[in-house]
């Protein structure tokens, strides 16, 4: 029996973001406005800007209030923003993003390496974040990183990730992602992490956010969607990579995942062709094709 899937996906694209702070040579401000700029003509909704980190960590996003000051804001969309600790609150919060997104990990080593803590420290420099964040009224997000597998630890249970999901949902975080950060989690393992952290959260506030890394994403969105799951993250151009996930690629391609999805017929919102340019312009910034298979064989086509 077919399974029933649901008739809208929501797409936020982290590809300025997750794309770009692995990325040693600076990109511009203007560059990441004028990529914002276009994602949004394409249709996204939702986009994460940037993130309020160290910038002696990820020196990438150090223009992060600048480029928040330098977006073209639409109405309809919503921009999202990372923040680790309080510090990074307050700049944040200045601005004016719709959305904040916190992130901590199922696995202890990951979580030491990227943030400098352990996870149960990470979820308390989260509880000031989150109140600060709602007494703000800007919504909070939370990442958990290596839900699928980790790249010191090796296989993560749907055990661990419900021992974190739980807490978070705790702490009054309204939304949870699910991240493959090293992309080799497979349908059967996602749909039972999914399925834990469906446990905690309402449907609508569980997005996955797979890298593809070993080529599984797609396939993992749709194992994903068969369990009603309507929120997928996806990087424009396949751009990405994590700096403490050594070889980590990139998010799944915003292209192919509305390839998929307007194959099975499934509204996005999203105007391809445009987006193609999106992510041809960013890797055009970046000197290097984009590594979207749809996107290569939409700009051969066009190539005649
Ligand atoms: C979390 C910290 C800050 C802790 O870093 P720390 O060194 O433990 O923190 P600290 O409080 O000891 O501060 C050290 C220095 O950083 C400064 N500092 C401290 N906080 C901030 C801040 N917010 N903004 C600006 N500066 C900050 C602070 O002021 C101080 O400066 P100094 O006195 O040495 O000059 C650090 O580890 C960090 O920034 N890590 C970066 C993590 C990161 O950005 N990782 C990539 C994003 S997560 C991701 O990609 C995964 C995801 C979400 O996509 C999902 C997935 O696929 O898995």
């Amino acid at each position: 029996m077919k399974a029933m899937l649901p008739s809208h996906i929501k797409i936020l694209d982290v590809g300025p973001r997750d794309g770009l702070q692995n990325e040693k040579e600076n990109v511009s401000t203007a560059h990441k406005a004028q990529l914002v700029a276009m994602l949004q003509d394409a249709g996204l909704k939702e986009i994460e800007v940037t993130s309020f980190v160290s910038p002696k960590w990820v020196p990438q996003m150090g223009d992060n209030t600048a480029v928040m000051a330098a977006i073209a804001r639409k109405p309809g969309v919503r921009y999202s923003v990372l923040v680790p600790n309080l510090k990074g609150l307050e700049p944040a919060l200045a601005s004016k993003p719709d959305e904040i997104l916190v992130f901590t990990a199922a696995s202890e080593s990951f979580t030491q390496k990227n943030i400098n803590c352990s996870i149960a420290e990470s979820l308390e420099r989260f509880a000031p974040v989150i109140e600060g964040a709602h007494a703000a009224g800007v919504k909070v997000r939370a990442a958990l990183s290596c839900a699928l597998g980790c790249p010191y630890e090796g296989d993560i249970t749907a055990d661990q990730v419900e021992a974190v999901v739980k807490p978070l949902r705790a702490l009054g975080v309204d939304a949870i992602d699910i991240a493959d950060t090293i992309g080799v989690g497979t349908p059967r393992k996602v749909q039972a992490a999914m399925e834990r952290a469906l446990k905690h959260f309402p449907t609508a506030e569980v997005s996955g956010h797979f890298h593809d890394t070993y080529g599984q994403a797609l396939t993992n969105i749709y194992a994903s969607m068969e369990l009603g799951v309507h929120s997928f993250h996806a990087s424009v151009a396949g751009l990405g990579g994590c700096p403490y996930a050594k070889g980590a690629t990139g998010n799944v391609a915003t292209e192919d995942v509305v390839f998929m999805l307007n194959g099975l017929g499934i509204e996005t919102g999203i105007a391809l062709d445009k987006l193609v340019d999106a992510g041809a312009f960013i890797s055009n910034v970046l000197g290097r094709p984009p590594v979207s298979r749809v996107a290569r064989a939409v700009l051969a086509k066009r190539a005649g």
